[in-house]
């Protein structure tokens, strides 16, 4: 099929780390498909496998029904920004842009284009040396869609951006995608992709997790409850799972109670003459439910010691977000 991503059982070691386990998804065109998962989990390596940088212990990856590397003049088929920081710093935008088109007999005038397009035309002559990482990010970007291919491969692009250049590479992805492109993006930030992307490919310790839609994602995991303080706590209980409401107690002694509404738990105690301190209704995060799916993977790559007195580790262990800022 045109366009279409197809990794069929797809894995690499290195040594003893298994990057990535037994692959196999597709990625269609014409939507914003979101390649998510913690540090470690294997995204930069499928996208340097898709784009033959990298070689597969076993499976492969196929684009349009070919290797990367059968593609003729392939700046012009896929689209790709893998690391940003990866342009000679004496060069000028416009320099580096030139050289790829050249190398790709891609025409010149297509250079302004693309620099206008991601809004460095006027940095075009300025050394890429002294560019922001917003700016590099930019650069990044015009370079892939450089050839004005169908196909885009980004990695992170949104890594280090601040909110305007956050909502502007969200917006150009979601318009590359209306133009029928196939847009496969990674990122380790559940809520900046549940905004951008159409579809979700979730891996943890080179496994695939989930092959979803957005938006039965968000739906599956979105579900709110009830919480309730009260100093009777058995008795609510009590009323609660008589009326047919799911209900457990948190570890502070509130009770949760599961699909219903505020204001039937709250008919419910008046109808009981219980005492309650609080009723909320609270909704839990994309980013939790992203945490819990990947969570078994996040813990055997902080390795974190068991404590023993069963406590929940991973309230103690650093997010991914933060061991990333401490790498780059
Ligand atoms: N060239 C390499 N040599 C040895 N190990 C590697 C190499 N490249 C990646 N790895 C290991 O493979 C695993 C997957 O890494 P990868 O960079 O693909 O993950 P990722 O999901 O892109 O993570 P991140 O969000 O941190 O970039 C990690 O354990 C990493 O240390």
């Amino acid at each position: 099929m045109i366009r279409v991503i197809d990794i069929q059982n797809l894995s690499k070691r290195y040594g003893d780390t298994v990057a990535v386990d037994g692959l196999s998804f597709t990625v269609r065109p014409g939507r914003v498909t979101g390649f998510l998962g913690p540090n470690g989990a294997g995204k930069s390596t499928t996208m340097r496998m898709a784009l033959g940088l990298d070689h597969p212990t076993g499976g492969r990856v196929l684009i349009d029904g070919r290797f990367y590397r059968e593609l003729s003049c392939p700046l012009r088929r896929v689209g790709a920004m893998l690391e940003a920081r990866d342009v000679h710093p004496g060069r000028s935008a416009y320099g580096h842009l030139l050289w790829l088109a050249r190398s790709n007999r891609i025409p010149a005038a297509r250079v302004r284009e693309v620099l206008e397009l991601v809004g460095l035309e006027k940095a075009a002559r300025r050394r890429v040396r002294g560019f922001s990482l917003g700016m590099t990010q930019r650069l990044g970007i015009a370079a892939a869609l450089l050839g004005d291919p169908p196909v885009l491969l980004l990695d992170e692009p949104v890594n280090g951006l601040d909110p305007e250049g956050v909502r502007w590479i969200r917006n150009l992805m979601r318009g590359l995608a209306a133009e029928g492109r196939t847009v496969f993006v990674s990122s380790h930030l559940m809520g900046e992709m549940a905004l951008t992307a159409d579809h979700l490919v979730v891996i943890g310790r080179g496994r695939l997790l989930a092959d979803t839609s957005t938006r039965e994602f968000v739906e599956a995991n979105s579900r709110s409850h009830v919480r309730i303080r009260t100093p009777e706590p058995e008795r609510m209980r009590r009323a609660l799972a008589a009326a047919g409401v799911r209900v457990r107690q948190a570890a502070d002694g509130t009770l949760e109670a599961h699909g219903t509404e505020a204001a039937r738990v709250g008919e419910l105690a008046a109808a009981g003459g219980l005492t309650v301190h609080e009723i909320g209704t609270e909704t839990a995060s994309l980013e939790e439910a992203f945490m819990r799916l990947t969570g078994e993977s996040a813990e055997h790559r902080a390795a974190a010691p068991d404590t023993g007195d069963g406590t929940d580790r991973r309230a103690a262990r650093p997010r991914s977000g933060e061991r990333r800022a401490g790498r780059r």
